[in-house]
């Protein structure tokens, strides 16, 4: 990008190039209508210091004034500072064009066809821009969309050079005039709005060259296309098009949580974030330092269980939103133990990334440049952490960056893959001097121990003496404020001591005053003063008594409540109230279960929260509590209480399965388009359905007694298959979780193989498995067809066909010859697109890679038969391919004269072999 700037009193000149986005200085940028091509002012005229004559030299006198006024040394104009001879620069101004509008600091629209002379004029006059404004030509162009859209301030301006308003001031009119939202205009990330009412924003717009109206559009989709002029309208908007749902399906394969909902949720149900409660670490100096020393690259916030870090870092988010540069990108993720979408290291970088995209669309291109080929197991197989820290180290160097703010929450719940993540903030936070990380945990020594190679002085630590009295007056703040909303508390006398005696007892802990007013809230507490007199002052002592009380309860409803707890402390995501009621062995329908547990919910203590009909652990230290060994007298141990749930799930899914749940009647209806009825016939048994497995798998804990027999649990598992294994497929289907059908057959098998007395239930496991992998695809895109092509097109004697004779299509008479049994052939894998030269099993045939004639090489998972890497870079047909000893390296030999070294792991080409004179053959 070149910028323009003043060279002597009311003559301009051209900057030098600037490459790199972040080197770029504050500028304020140019929207206007073009005239004749002769009136304006070129490229070619400021390098041969002509065009003061022409019309147009009197824009850039206005932008050179106004900016000038504004503070601003530089600006920019499309007609005079983009080469236009230069091809290559000419295509990629026109795809960076929306991020130069975005990035300026201030944008001046100058409207030639609008005058404000006679303004002093009151009444008519006034009247009189305002109607050349809504007729303005400027809101007829295609361009001046994206001109209107990205910048986040845009002032408008009267051919006299009067300013007339901003789009914040005269946001009614320009809505009105041009049909973009309110929302849009305030500032609105653009991917809110769907696909459709974008373009049609651009309806009643023109441009020059027919290509343009896609062309102009590029930025508001953050999409790339190459520009073709004479391509043609249809054409160029063909190729959008295919951007944009490229981009779209990219998008949904990467979301797996919207952190944003995500923030919302964790304060809604931890009560709302109270601003005086956090408002000091704004003002602490280690995050003033973080905040505005360049050097500073991490912070990383420490401290005991429940001293408010999360909301703490809730309301660092909050603050850095309103306060940072419109230019600045910011993006959080809150880990979550209890929850599987949330606690491990690829869903962190899953959900970072996910923000990052949604405020700066054309970093998208990174993650393409994998997703294109691998599509959404990119993000799932095993390699995903591999290519997704390899797609975040890509996005932190991006050029057109400014800076990026990321902040996570609770390292120490990030229960998969921590290391990895610390080491990669480590490795991410030395490298990027964009990049400012913020972080939280517990006092964790394994995590010390990773950071320690960061910065040391960036530690905040809720302990440290300065930090613990501003905590301590916070959690007083946050006394006053839960006391002061206290019906049973409106005797200020009374108020004052309650206070004080929490004051004294709280130890700067939130979390247990939180607790303790929870208490208060009950209607049996009407002593306040006993209660917090009686409370115990420490957070494990307060749970204690918590457990006490739920043991004095009756004798049923104590063991209701003892049995929600220990479910809710080993499931794999939180449950909604029907499901953990139909886990308990409750009767009803939903709404009954729903409102009965939720009572059962309220009796146990403030262990639980539900919202949205969800039942959450109140916090992560009273799932650390409950986890707890000395527990077990109370609670049965986490072994017991997944195979409870593993044979509750199996009855539940007995009873409540069966063919054609959502009455789709079409074996072809498509998944796409079913819709969940409101009576759910699958609203209790959704968890069961996918979990039962590995409820199984996590009640045999060890190796050892994995091996041993429980002729029962197999019993169990063989009558749900012989009775209930078709319908369970259809709901898997029905709930988008067909792959979690594939990873549980595959633990069955692992579970059962070997066992004595078992053969039956292995042969139908084994059957059960060939079933599922081979109609795998089918099912998960009609979920009916379970009963019409998966039936027919199996083995004459499969053992699932037989069992299930009597669900084939009637209709059908003539039915397809297929083999007895299941051929040796185990599994199709599909991908190449041209012939397959050579084949390599790894060593411990876990993977699979392909060579072929479209000159790639592919890894394939062997049991899930999915393509984990496409390995590019060979220009000719790929002819032989092998594993190293340890599985660690590829190497390819290609027609193109070389032999490439691949790390099999990441894809990496770690070695490129010249020096063949012909094609290599093995
Ligand atoms: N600023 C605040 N506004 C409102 N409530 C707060 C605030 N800070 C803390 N709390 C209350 O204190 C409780 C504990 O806070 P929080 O979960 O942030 O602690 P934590 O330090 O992250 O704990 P842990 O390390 O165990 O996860 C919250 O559930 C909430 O009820």
């Amino acid at each position: 990008m070149r910028l323009l700037q003043c060279i002597n009193t009311s003559e301009y000149g051209l900057t030098k190039e600037f490459v790199d986005d972040s080197t770029i200085p504050p500028y304020a940028i140019l929207s206007h209508t073009w005239g004749a091509d002769t009136e304006e002012v070129t490229f070619e005229d400021l390098m041969n210091s002509t065009g003061k004559d022409k019309p147009g030299y009197e824009k850039i006198l206005f932008c050179g004034e106004q900016a000038r006024r504004d503070k601003l040394q530089y600006f920019w104009i499309d007609t005079c500072c983009i080469n236009k001879d230069n091809n290559a620069e000419l295509s990629q101004a026109i795809n960076s064009m929306f991020r130069w509008y975005r990035n300026a600091t201030q944008c001046y629209v100058y409207l030639t066809d609008v005058s404000s002379l006679s303004e002093t004029d009151v009444g008519s006059t006034l009247q009189q821009w305002e109607s050349d404004f809504w007729k303005s030509k400027w809101f007829t162009r295609g361009w001046t969309l994206q001109e209107l859209l990205a910048p986040s301030s845009v002032n408008f301006f009267s051919r006299e050079w009067r300013k007339l308003g901003d789009k914040i001031s005269l946001k009614q009119q320009i809505h009105k005039i041009t049909g973009v939202p309110v929302l849009a205009l305030q500032g609105a990330p653009l991917s809110q709005f769907d696909v459709n009412e974008r373009l049609s924003w651009q309806n009643n717009r023109h441009t020059k060259l027919e290509e343009d109206r896609a062309y102009s559009l590029l930025g508001i989709f953050g999409v790339y296309v190459a520009p073709v002029y004479g391509e043609g309208k249809a054409r160029a908007f063909k190729r959008l098009m295919d951007e944009i749902a490229k981009l779209e399906r990219c998008i949904q394969d990467l979301h797996l949580t919207d952190p944003r909902y995500d923030k919302k949720r964790i304060e809604e149900t931890k009560g709302g974030l109270l601003n005086d409660a956090y408002y000091w670490v704004l003002e602490s100096s280690d995050f003033q330092q973080w905040r505005n020393d360049r050097q500073s690259q991490l912070l990383w916030i420490k401290g005991d269980p429940g001293k408010g870090k999360t909301m703490l870092l809730c309301g660092i988010v909050n603050e850095l939103k309103n306060s940072m540069a419109k230019t600045n990108l910011l993006s959080y993720f809150f880990c979550q133990a209890t929850d599987a979408r949330l606690n491990n290291a690829t869903a962190v970088l899953r959900g970072l990334l996910y923000l990052l995209v949604d405020q700066q669309p054309s970093l998208i291109s990174h993650v393409r440049k994998k997703y294109d080929h691998a599509s959404k197991s990119l993000f799932e197989d095993a390699n995903a952490w591999v290519a997704l820290s390899d797609i975040f180290k890509n996005i932190i160097q991006d050029p057109t960056l400014k800076k990026i703010y990321l902040v996570i929450d609770a390292l120490d719940e990030c229960v998969t893959d921590l290391p990895k993540l610390l080491d990669f903030i480590v490795y991410a936070s030395s490298t990027s001097v964009r990049v400012k990380w913020l972080l939280s945990s517990r006092n964790e020594l394994h995590i010390e121990q990773r950071l320690r190679s960061a910065d040391e002085r960036m530690r905040l630590s809720l302990e440290l003496k300065e930090n613990a009295k501003q905590v301590s007056r916070a959690v007083n703040s946050y006394i006053d404020y839960k006391l002061s909303r206290l019906e049973s508390l409106e005797d200020e006398d009374l108020r004052d001591r309650v206070r004080d005696i929490l004051r004294r007892k709280a130890n700067g802990t939130f979390l247990w005053v939180a607790l303790v007013v929870q208490e208060l809230e009950r209607p049996e507490s009407w002593d306040p003063l006993q209660v917090v007199d009686e409370v115990p002052a420490e957070l494990h002592r307060l749970y204690d008594r918590m457990v006490n009380q739920i043991q004095q309860l009756s004798e049923k409803n104590s063991e209701l409540c003892r049995r929600i707890l220990s479910i809710a402390t080993v499931v794999y995501r939180p449950l909604h109230l029907a499901e953990i009621g139909g886990l308990c062995g409750l009767p009803g329908q939903i709404s009954v279960l729903t409102k009965n547990v939720r009572k059962i919910v309220a009796m146990c203590g403030s262990f639980l929260t539900v919202r949205d009909d969800q039942v959450y652990l109140i916090h992560q230290s009273a799932k650390d509590y409950l986890s707890d060994e000395a527990r077990t007298t109370i609670f049965p141990c986490q072994a017991k209480t997944h195979h409870y749930i593993f044979l509750q799930s199996l009855e539940l899914l007995s009873s409540t399965l069966r063919r054609d749940m959502y009455c789709l009647i079409a074996p072809a209806f498509p998944i796409n388009l079913v819709q969940v009825p409101e009576q759910d016939p699958l609203g209790t048994t959704r968890y069961s359905c996918v979990h039962w497995v590995g409820h199984l798998w996590d009640s045999v804990s060890s190796e050892t007694t994995r091996q041993n027999d429980n002729s029962e649990d197999g019993d169990a598992v063989y009558a749900f298959f012989e009775k209930k294994y078709l319908y369970w497929l259809e709901a898997l289907s029905l709930c988008k979780s067909m792959s979690e059908g594939v990873i549980s057959m595959t633990k069955l098998q692992t579970l059962f193989k070997g066992r004595k007395n078992a053969s039956a239930l292995v042969e139908l496991i084994q059957d059960a498995y060939r079933f599922i992998m081979y109609h795998k695809w089918t099912i998960e895109n009609s979920p009916l067809q379970t009963y019409a092509s998966a039936l027919l097109f199996s083995p004459a004697r499969s053992l699932v066909r037989r069992l299930f004779e009597e669900e084939e299509p009637e209709a059908i008479t003539i039915k397809p010859i297929v083999e007895e049994r299941w051929s040796a052939c185990l599994q199709t894998l599909e991908g190449h697109s041209s012939h397959v030269i050579s084949v390599a099993f790894s060593h411990d045939s876990a993977r699979l890679a392909s060579a072929s004639d479209d000159s790639t090489v592919k890894i394939w998972d062997t049991s899930s038969g999915e393509c984990l890497q496409t390995l590019e870079g060979h220009s000719r047909a790929v002819m032989s391919v092998t594993f190293s000893y340890d599985s660690a390296w590829l190497a390819s030999a290609s027609n193109d004269h070389t032999v490439k070294i691949w790390d099999a792991n990441s894809g990496e080409c770690l070695q490129t072999l010249e020096g063949h004179s012909y094609g290599v053959r093995s």
